[in-house]
């Protein structure tokens, strides 16, 4: 393996993103990255919403002599200025890096966190638990669900209230991306948990994460559609978009034991009405309500 890397950092105008890291491919880079992108993305992006304004690009090549790589890049650009404006992209720097910084870069955006009596900590990090935390170790992989996202905090708050009140036999996570709210359950005492998700990689990943939690023995995880799933439970999640919420809404419901919890998140709050137009009539109670930047989470009783 290639010992150490630069790492060349660039501001390139949105619409030229795609033209430039091909430059920069052709000029040798081995990787190039968007910098600054959540690590959840929860709306893909809209392809007639393209993104605008200045991008920041980092682009990775092979440790070799740096002058000669600069030169290289010059020529390629230079060949490529007369068919693609070059004004108004900036060299911002360069830097050596180690193989390790580069495969593993992503890894310095997920850092340990709580929630009531969870702490929830990316398995390469060594932070101990106090005494009193239940230490919940998680590897999202390719999938949804480092706890960064304000869906997936939201929803952990509502498992910790509904373990807290002592309702959380059976739970039932539909979309479980990495399993981190499964696993949440699993850990604050519930005895049997049922996690689906029609992404198998994602189940893949759920099921890595419930063992190396130790919670495999209680935890399930299918990647059955959620209506050829059997049995009714005290916990019912649902961190999906709020148009896949709806679009469920018979489902979720039905899979809710008497004084059960129905928790719908992935509701960006301008879709809290349509969401409670399709939930309240099934509920004698309104939901109760969680907010966090742009996104609901509404926790329904029966
Ligand atoms: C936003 S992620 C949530 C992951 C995790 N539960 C969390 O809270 O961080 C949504 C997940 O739901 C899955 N998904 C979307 N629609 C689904 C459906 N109808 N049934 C099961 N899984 C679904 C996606 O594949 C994705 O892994």
């Amino acid at each position: 393996m290639q010992d150490s890397w630069y790492e060349l950092t660039l501001e390139v105008p949105a619409e030229q993103v795609d033209l430039v890291s091909c430059l920069l491919t052709e000029a040798g880079a081995a990787g190039v990255i968007t910098a600054d992108r959540p690590l959840d993305t929860f709306v893909p992006p809209d392809p007639d919403q393209p993104e605008t304004g200045p991008q920041t690009l980092r682009a990775y090549f092979p440790g070799q002599a740096l002058s000669a790589l600069q030169h290289n890049l010059e020529q390629t650009f230079a060949q490529a200025a007369s068919w693609l404006p070059m004004e108004r992209v900036h060299l911002l720097g360069w830097r050596t890096i180690g193989a390790q910084d580069w495969a593993e870069g992503w890894k310095q955006h997920f850092q340990p966190f709580t929630v009531g009596p969870l702490l929830i900590r990316p398995t390469w990090d060594p932070t101990p638990p106090n005494p009193e935390q239940v230490l919940l170790r998680i590897d999202p992989g390719m999938a949804f669900g480092t706890g960064s996202h304000a869906t997936t905090r939201l929803c952990l708050e509502a498992v910790v209230a509904a373990a807290t009140a002592g309702g959380i036999r059976s739970v039932l996570d539909v979309g479980t991306g990495s399993g981190i709210l499964a696993i949440a359950a699993a850990l604050l005492g519930a005895e049997r948990v049922v996690g689906c998700d029609i992404d198998p990689d994602a189940c893949r990943v759920a099921v890595e994460n419930a063992e190396l939690n130790k919670v495999g023995a209680r935890m399930t995880v299918v990647d059955t559609p959620l209506e050829q799933i059997a049995g009714r439970f005290d916990l019912v999640l649902a961190n999906i978009l709020a148009e896949e919420n709806i679009r469920l809404a018979n489902e979720l419901t039905g899979h809710l034991a008497d004084h059960g919890s129905l928790v719908l998140s992935g509701i960006l709050q301008e879709r809290i009405g349509a969401v409670r137009e399709a939930f309240d009539r099934r509920f004698s109670r309104p939901p109760e309500i969680r907010l966090q930047d742009e996104w609901a989470c509404l926790t329904y009783r029966r």
